[in-house]
């Protein structure tokens, strides 16, 4: 049997980041909306993360960031004239239009797309559904670039099926894999698609948060799952808690995550908690390999604590000895009762035996853990060799966008910045640049022109 891997694929963090309060629902995002942002060291935070999995021996690749403020958008909504001009008339009229199409949001990749590898698919192929992001707007304004990056980057239709991102309508809000996880033995076999669903659309009969948005619906999950060619039988869907939706967990893996035979998660993540497992053992079928539920009860960590220290937002990483590293954000080690939990749990019987932690705060402060930084991946040696080798992280690489980062990006943004012309002129030079390094084409607007 030829060797399988989990590749991640971080979004690097583009020179608009900035906060500007435009995630209802989402607590960070809220709470930072008027602070300054710090773009260098959220870039370079970002790619601190990709270098020491790169170094602990994980494929880590780079997703490009999307040109922002997105002046075709700008444009499609009535502001003419030079692109100067439909920045100053934005700013004038619509300051927080203009936040929308300036935020840097592509960078939680984890809401790019859903992957499903070639072991769980019909035809053989690892198949990407980029997300509509319909829920939000300057979120919804992803797809079309994520779609040209990720085709820049799995760029083999032999190994590689890209489809259309669903409807851009509620009925099919779709965050990609922030909903998504996969069990399996081996990165290679066969694997569970497990799908996590906030709201039905079509039978609203069926519980609903009250306060906070439903981001992703099943219907949406469904239609994801039917055209990679999954196996129902190998399939699963579960609903998230209304109620921890309206406690702030806006996607699911900010209160669960899943890898190979574990699932980690919140005892209040979902609204059946016995059919999730029941469905989860069935679709794994195999009584030989054990499965672990690691259940972390209230008692222990509130759903508040979760949503405040992003817990569940890790990487849960194998290594070849079977055990798993629990990629953490600074936030989890500041916070008494969750620092305490962890450090029981690695010594109790599950594979989960180390904690590694980052400081990500500069994507934190807007509701991004490790976990939603990343696109995992899976693939064979034949589709890793056909992925685009300027793309993966290396001593080289790392060295490359350090340097690249420090010549374009600020250290300070506030929302006023966002109408400086020269900030636009200096996004587009350093994307231009980048995609020559990546070697990705011409994946934007302004490439096109
Ligand atoms: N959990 C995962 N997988 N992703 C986190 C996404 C955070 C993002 N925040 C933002 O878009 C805030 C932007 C601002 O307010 O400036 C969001 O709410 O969609």
């Amino acid at each position: 049997m030829s060797y399988a891997t989990e590749a991640n694929f971080d979004g690097l963090v583009g020179p608009t980041h900035n906060y500007s309060g435009l995630s209802f629902g989402n607590v960070a995002s809220q709470q930072n909306s008027t602070h300054p942002s710090n773009p260098k060291a959220a870039a370079k935070q970002g790619l601190v993360k990709m270098k020491a999995l790169a170094d602990m021996g994980f494929v880590q690749g780079v997703l490009a960031p999307h040109e922002r403020p997105h002046i075709p958008t700008l444009r499609s909504l009535g502001f003419i004239g030079s692109d100067a001009q439909v920045l100053a008339q934005a700013a004038q009229q619509a300051p927080k239009l203009l936040a929308a199409v300036s935020s840097a949001s592509c960078m939680w990749t984890a809401n790019a797309a859903t992957v499903s590898p070639s072991a769980d698919s019909k035809d053989g192929r690892v198949h990407f559904t980029p997300a509509n992001l319909v829920n939000k707007f300057h979120r919804s304004i992803e797809h079309e670039t994520t779609s040209a990056v990720l085709k820049a980057t799995f760029n083999n239709p032999q190994y590689f099926a890209h489809h259309p991102t669903l409807p851009s309508v509620d009925h099919f809000g779709d965050e990609g894999a922030a909903n998504h996880t996969r069990f399996c033995k081996d990165y290679g076999q066969q694997g569970v698609e497990f799908f996590v669903y906030g709201m039905s659309a079509f039978n609203t009969a069926m519980p609903r948060p009250q306060h906070y948005p439903a981001r992703h619906t099943l219907e949406a999950s469904q239609a994801v799952a039917r055209n990679h060619g999954l196996d129902p039988e190998k399939t699963v869907f579960a609903q998230q808690h209304p109620d921890v939706i309206d406690a702030g967990v806006f996607h699911n893996d900010v209160i669960a995550v899943g890898n190979g035979n574990v699932h980690f998660y919140h005892e209040r993540a979902f609204l059946k908690r016995e059919q999730m497992k029941a469905d989860i053992l069935r679709a794994w079928g195999d009584e030989h390999t054990p499965f672990y539920f690691v259940e972390v009860p209230e008692v222990a960590v509130s759903v508040e604590d979760c949503v405040q220290s992003y817990l569940f937002n890790s990487q849960l990483l194998s290594h070849k000895n079977g055990e798993m590293t629990l990629v953490v954000p600074g936030e989890v080690e500041n916070n008494a009762r969750v620092w305490a939990y962890l450090n029981d749990l690695v010594n109790q019987t599950t594979p989960i035996k180390h904690v590694k932690v980052f400081d990500l705060k500069q994507s934190m402060s807007n509701g991004g853990g490790p976990a939603c930084l990343r696109l995992r991946v899976a693939l064979n040696e034949q589709e890793l060799a056909a992925v685009n080798p300027a793309t993966l992280m290396n001593d080289q690489l790392f060295e490359t966008l350090n340097t690249w980062i420090d010549k374009h990006y600020r250290d300070r943004l506030i929302e006023a910045d966002l109408a400086d012309p020269n900030l636009l002129t200096e996004s587009r030079q350093a994307l231009d640049e980048l995609t020559q390094i990546l070697q990705l084409g011409s994946v934007y607007d302004f490439q096109k022109a």
